[in-house]
């Protein structure tokens, strides 16, 4: 196994999640957990929750309930603390500087940790400069345990496959030191090689112990990838188990599964 993709995974646990945006409730009491080296699946139709869930997971909405990251109460903390605690999120919709290459995108992530300052490159030129060097080499080797081959890394982020921007989405999420990823709709718009190649990379960051939650329509990338997975109905938890127990869960049957989408 490739050794970079080793990870100090974290445990991410919410309990009694609930967000109200008026009148409508959009999450209600629901619960779960996902610990190193798992994949944890969040299903459900249009408008059951899922995005809300992330939204609450990550404090960046007004809810009720807990949030703990390896058992400490991070409930109130502001989201780029959370980010700090390695809790990072990748977006749907593919969210990059469009004005820099592939690696600059990637430098620009993994700068806080490993970048060189204004200050330091005029009082110690040298010792900033192998700084710059280390952190490209950190930002092309973070690339490419994505699967994106060096021949893109100088090439417009709108300019590669879409398939390999998908990858750089979560690539830039994970920037370094992510823990816990929130992945929403990873395989969106993906085909069958890249569905394949997608699964391939999730698998060897939860082999490497990455804690990781998808939201996904493609239920066959669900039932294969994942250890458990929560069943959202109209924000609430319908069901919450093995991929088996999920398949086989009557009211998943009737209210999901079963469904034609
Ligand atoms: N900021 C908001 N203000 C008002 N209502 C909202 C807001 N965000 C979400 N909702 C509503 O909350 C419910 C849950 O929305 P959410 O986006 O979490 O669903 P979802 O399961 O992610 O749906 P989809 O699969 O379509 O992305 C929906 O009825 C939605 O219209």
């Amino acid at each position: 196994m490739n050794t970079m993709f080793q990870t100090d995974g974290g445990t991410l646990r919410v309990e009694g999640l609930r967000v109200a945006f008026g009148a409508l409730v959009a999450l209600d009491d629901v619960s779960w957990e996902v610990n190193p080296g798992e994949i944890l699946g969040i299903i459900g139709p249009n408008g059951a929750g899922k995005s809300t869930c992330y939204n609450a997971a990550t404090n960046m909405v007004q809810r009720t309930g807990k949030v703990e990251i390896d058992g400490r109460d991070v409930s109130t903390m502001p989201a780029s603390r959370l980010a700090a605690l390695g809790l990072r999120r990748a977006f749907q919709q593919n969210a990059f500087f469009t004005h820099l290459t592939v690696l600059e995108n990637m430098i620009a992530v993994i700068q806080p940790q490993h970048g060189t300052s204004l200050l330091g490159t005029i009082l110690r030129p040298l010792s900033e400069h192998r700084r710059a060097v280390h952190t490209r080499q950190v930002a092309e080797a973070a690339l490419k345990n994505m699967g994106i081959p060096p021949e893109f890394h100088h090439r417009l982020p709108g300019e590669i496959p879409y398939g390999t921007q998908r990858m750089l989405s979560i690539a830039l999420a994970n920037g370094t030191g992510a823990r816990i990823l929130l992945l929403d709709e990873p395989a969106a718009g993906l085909g069958g090689e890249d569905m394949r190649e997608l699964c391939d990379r999730l698998l060897a960051l939860r082999a490497g112990g990455m804690a990781i939650v998808v939201i996904e329509h493609h239920m066959d990338l669900v039932m294969q990838i994942t250890d458990r997975i929560v069943v959202l109905d109209r924000g609430r938890r319908l069901a919450y188990g093995t991929p088996s127990e999920i398949r086989h869960d009557p009211d998943v049957l009737e209210a999901y599964l079963g469904r034609d989408e």
